[in-house]
């Protein structure tokens, strides 16, 4: 080695001349240093490209309106590339003036600076952990999710805009990385895997959704996306920038699957964006959406406006994302989403009465008293006398602060309203005219009122008022069942009607958006009421003090018929038996006397005292006048019906209570405590209110708002918000008699999404008589009734669910009344198998069961001949929880399938719906 490197070696000086030949030489090897052992790699960053900077949003319009002298940094406008130079100078030697970041010409070709450019304080980028951070200058506050107060205040970097794919900064591939990178302040590039050399395939990946060429199918591509140029020079008619919106077109991807993975997972839940609306499942969220400085937006998003159908879900992520970056990271995030600029409702898209807002007009709406609900950009009308406000071309749906200058004068046609009738100069629509005719209103003679904002009317050119609307209760219940609106602190009049859930509907009222509604019809006696009342147990909505009081003397006065129907049967039995000692005496000659003494003595006979009570109470009866003595008559005649109950006869005639066939099925359940019930202290159970008859609105129209609450039979199918308690529905019980001749009333509920019609499986043996004394079988009339509903133009795009009621009536009756009795179930003929390994229930189901099979197949053929769709059918027993709770469950599914069917093929999942080709 020696004499090698004395050959290649310079001659040296220190050569001594002694030892010519002999020289040592010293040498070293110098190897390449790589620095201290770490223990990950060190993450890369892709250079930015500053012609694709993007700009930053105007400072918050709080800001801009009270004066503050905040430094604010001004847009950055697309430049070309010597101008792109002159900015990078301007930057550098800017300081601490703007405020701006200190990004280098040297930073810019490494750090991955992208997204907007913030201000604030000035902030130095520098590894920490291995990873890229960011030090704020002053205080050095740490710079996670800087987002939360605002997203201009926001000093978080190294998002990736998506105008270019390649500038990303690095990521940690793992999701489980997640939590130090957070803390590390880094956030994510969309779908950039530069960390490491192992993860070709994402890399890869990435490359071909950028290019659009990959084995993987677009996901989302945009229209009309606006250049930089037009997006920092669009502003307002106040000079206000606008912010750019972005719009999905949903290319290839089906919905269901996760937008960047392509993947299905069904179990896990997945997330979206709120602005292009893309969903990514868990393990491509991160990636997708990065550290989200204005909420849940893909990086790609990220300074565009949110998709307003969104709007309500701001603030409101999955259980999936909570579950992925736990508690605190979320709320910092989610409070960023709700507060940041961008995010925030931009005025010169809202119209008021056709002109659209300031921004001093959009805060004076949101601040004033009763503000809008729910604004989102639009068209409204707005009636400043009222207060009433309306989406342009639609009913009222809010009443707000009256006396708003807001918009300019309102148009007569501003609701579309076709009834010739005016309300403040705006021809009103046809619930609103159902609303007035509700308070008794006169409305012949194209008449214009003025209404106040307290609900005074009065004639145009009157100067009398005539009412006050809001003041009837029947006003404000036939409100709640066509969604209009009604000011929430009307105190409670009380008397008129028994479902005074109003104001709670009112509030919920001014959420139409989010509420599903459900109709409910049947004819007389189909249990609709009961279902009614059942959904209101189940689901939470108590029965008021005034509800119970009311509910009270129902159920006290209906005890009362029913023991008037005991004592007139007593009346025949007594006759009967008298016949039947008579005859035996003729039979058997006795001595003479003999048989006056049994008439006197018969089983039925009751003392002075009860035989007058059963007079009184039974020409009360007769007279009609048995409501008029409630409550009052509780407190008088409580003793004496204990009295009768006491009685051998009265118990000798309840025995053979089932010989009396006006005495209502429900009658035993009362009548077996009708001491207990008699009594003035008596309260009604939840059981007791459900099993009464008659306790639903005067006017037939009843509604009642409830949610879901969770429960075992919330199938693994069901994603994380379909499981939402936040979900509202409304059901709304309409009485057959409230829907007038050919149901023309039927009108009033455009805007349900589902009709739930009732049908009592009993019916089919069943007859009325017509004034005229015509006979018609039930089942015959519930169907005429059916065909009415389904074939009327309201309802002709609604979703149907027949609700066959009181299946445990049916289980009973079958037995001894043949389902052929009813002329349209005449070819019924179930096959019974005698074949004993066919023996099986499944293979024999009970006769009940076939029936109720067949009834669905018949009303199934009949709704697909009328309709040409699909009959949802649910075998139900009112009085049973469970049933009815099955049944309204099932509906909520129907609304679901509805808004999947792109996806979901409906008979996949269709649990209780048959096919005619399952027919028995
Ligand atoms: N056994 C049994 N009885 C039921 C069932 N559903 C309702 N009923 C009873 O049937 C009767 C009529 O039910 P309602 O709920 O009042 O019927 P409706 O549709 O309101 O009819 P109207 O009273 O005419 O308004 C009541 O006495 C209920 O208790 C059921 O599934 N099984
Ligand atoms: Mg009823």
């Amino acid at each position: 080695m020696t004499s090698v490197l004395r050959s290649i070696l310079p001659v040296s000086s220190a050569k001594s001349e002694d030892h010519d030949d002999d020289y040592s030489v010293e040498y070293s090897f110098a190897m390449e240093y790589s620095g201290p052992p770490v223990s990950q790699d060190i993450p890369q960053v892709a250079p930015v490209d500053v012609r694709r900077i993007p700009t930053a949003a105007v400072a918050a319009r709080g800001v801009m309106l009270s004066n503050l002298s905040l430094p604010v940094v001004q847009p950055i406008v697309k430049k070309s590339d010597h101008q792109n130079k002159k900015v990078l100078e301007e930057l550098k030697s800017s300081g601490s003036e703007a405020a701006h970041h200190q990004v280098t010409e040297a930073h810019v070709g490494k750090i991955g600076l992208s997204g907007r450019v913030y201000s604030r304080k000035s902030g130095n980028c520098s590894y920490r952990n291995g990873k890229l951070a960011i030090e704020e200058g002053g205080d050095g506050e740490s710079n996670v999710f800087g987002g939360a107060q605002s997203s201009s205040s926001s000093g978080t970097m190294g998002f990736s805009d998506g105008h270019d794919d390649s500038n990303h900064l690095s990521e940690s591939s793992d999701v489980e990385d997640l939590d130090d990178n957070l803390k590390a302040g880094v956030s994510y590039g969309d779908c950039s895997n530069a960390t490491t050399s192992n993860s070709n395939e994402d890399v890869e990946d990435c490359a071909d959704e950028v290019s659009g060429q990959g084995h993987r199918a677009s996901v989302v591509t945009f229209r009309d996306l606006p250049s930089n140029d037009s997006m920092s020079e669009q502003t307002d008619h106040d000079g206000h920038e606008i912010i750019p919106e972005r719009r999905l077109v949903l290319d290839d991807v089906k919905k269901g699957l996760c937008n960047r993975c392509c993947k299905k997972n069904r179990f896990a839940g997945k997330e979206v964006c709120i602005v292009c609306g893309a969903k990514y499942c868990s393990k491509c969220v991160i990636k997708a959406m990065g550290s989200m400085p204005e909420g849940r937006k893909c990086i790609a998003c990220i300074g565009y406006r949110i998709d307003e159908s969104k709007r309500g879900s701001l603030g409101k992520c999955s259980r999936m994302l909570k579950r992925l970056l736990g508690d605190e990271a979320i709320k910092q995030i989610m409070s960023a989403e709700i507060s940041c600029e961008v995010n925030q409702l931009p005025p010169h898209l809202i119209f008021v009465n056709d002109k659209p807002l300031s921004i001093e007009e959009l805060v004076m709406l949101q601040s004033c008293p009763n503000p809008p609900k729910k604004l989102r950009p639009g068209k409204y009308w707005y009636d400043k006398v009222s207060g009433f406000w309306g989406k342009d071309g639609e009913q009222p749906c809010q009443i707000i602060s009256a006396q708003l200058a807001v918009g300019y004068q309102i148009r007569q046609d501003a609701s579309n309203g076709n009834t010739n009738v005016m309300i403040n100069n705006r021809e009103i629509t046809k619930a609103e005219f159902w609303m007035l005719q509700a308070a008794g209103i006169h409305c012949e003679g194209n008449p214009h009122f003025w209404v106040t904002a307290d609900g005074s009317y009065q004639h145009e050119g009157m100067n009398y008022v005539m009412g006050k609307l809001w003041e009837k209760k029947r006003v404000r219940i036939v409100c709640a069942a066509l969604s209009l609106p009604f000011p929430s602190d009307i105190t409670n009049t009380g008397g008129e009607d028994i479902d005074n859930n109003s104001n709670k509907v009112n509030s919920k009222n001014q959420e139409q958006d989010a509420k599903n509604k459900l109709l409910l019809v049947g004819c007389d006696q189909s249990g609709t009421s009961t279902i009614y009342k059942q959904a209101r147990i189940l689901y939470s909505v108590p029965f008021s003090e005034d509800e119970k009081q009311n509910i009270k003397t129902v159920i006290q006065r209906n005890l009362y018929r029913y023991i008037a129907i005991i004592l007139e049967g007593r009346e025949q039995f007594e006759e009967d038996h008298m016949i039947e000692m008579r005859r035996r005496n003729a039979d058997e000659p006795g001595p003479s006397g003999s048989s006056d003494q049994v008439d006197k003595k018969n089983a039925y006979s009751f003392s002075p005292r009860l035989e007058s009570f059963s007079s009184f109470l039974l020409q009360l009866v007769m007279s009609g006048e048995l409501e008029a003595i409630f409550p009052a008559a509780t407190r008088e005649y409580s003793p004496m019906v204990e009295e009768l109950w006491k009685d051998k006869a009265f118990q000798a005639i309840y025995k053979r209570r089932n010989e009396l066939h006006l005495l209502p099925r429900v009658a035993n359940y009362f009548l077996d405590r009708a001491v207990e019930i008699s009594r003035i202290d008596y309260e009604p159970s939840e059981m007791d209110i459900l099993y009464a008859e008659g306790i639903t609105s005067s006017n037939g129209v009843a509604s009642v708002d409830f949610s879901f609450p969770k429960s075992s039979q919330d199938g693994y199918m069901e994603s994380s918000d379909q499981n939402d308690p936040s979900i509202s529905y409304q059901l709304i019980r309409v009485h057959v008699s409230s829907l007038g001749e050919h149901c023309k009333w039927l009108e009033m509920f455009e805007d349900v999404d589902l009709v739930t019609y009732s049908v009592s499986l009993t019916d089919y043996d069943e007859y009325y008589e017509d004034i005229n004394g015509i006979r018609t079988n039930k089942m015959l009339a519930a169907k005429k009734l059916f065909e009415s509903i389904v074939t009327h133009p309201t309802l002709a795009e609604k979703h149907f669910l027949l609700i066959l009621n009181k299946f445990d009536l049916l289980e009973d009756k079958i037995e001894r009344v043949p389902l052929t009795q009813c002329d349209w179930f005449h070819d019924f003929n179930p096959v019974i198998s005698l074949h004993p390994h066919s023996a099986t229930s499944s293979n024999n189901p009970p006769l009940a069961q076939r029936a109720f099979h067949y009834i669905a197949v018949q009303f199934k053929r009949l709704f697909h001949s009328l309709t040409e769709r699909k009959l949802f059918v649910s075998r139900v027993t009112g009085l049973e929880a469970d049933s009815v709770d099955k049944a309204l469950r099932y509906s909520k599914e129907i609304l679901k399938w509805s808004e999947e069917r792109n996806t979901v093929s409906l008979n996949e999942w269709s649990t209780e719906s048959m096919e005619p080709s399952t027919s028995a």
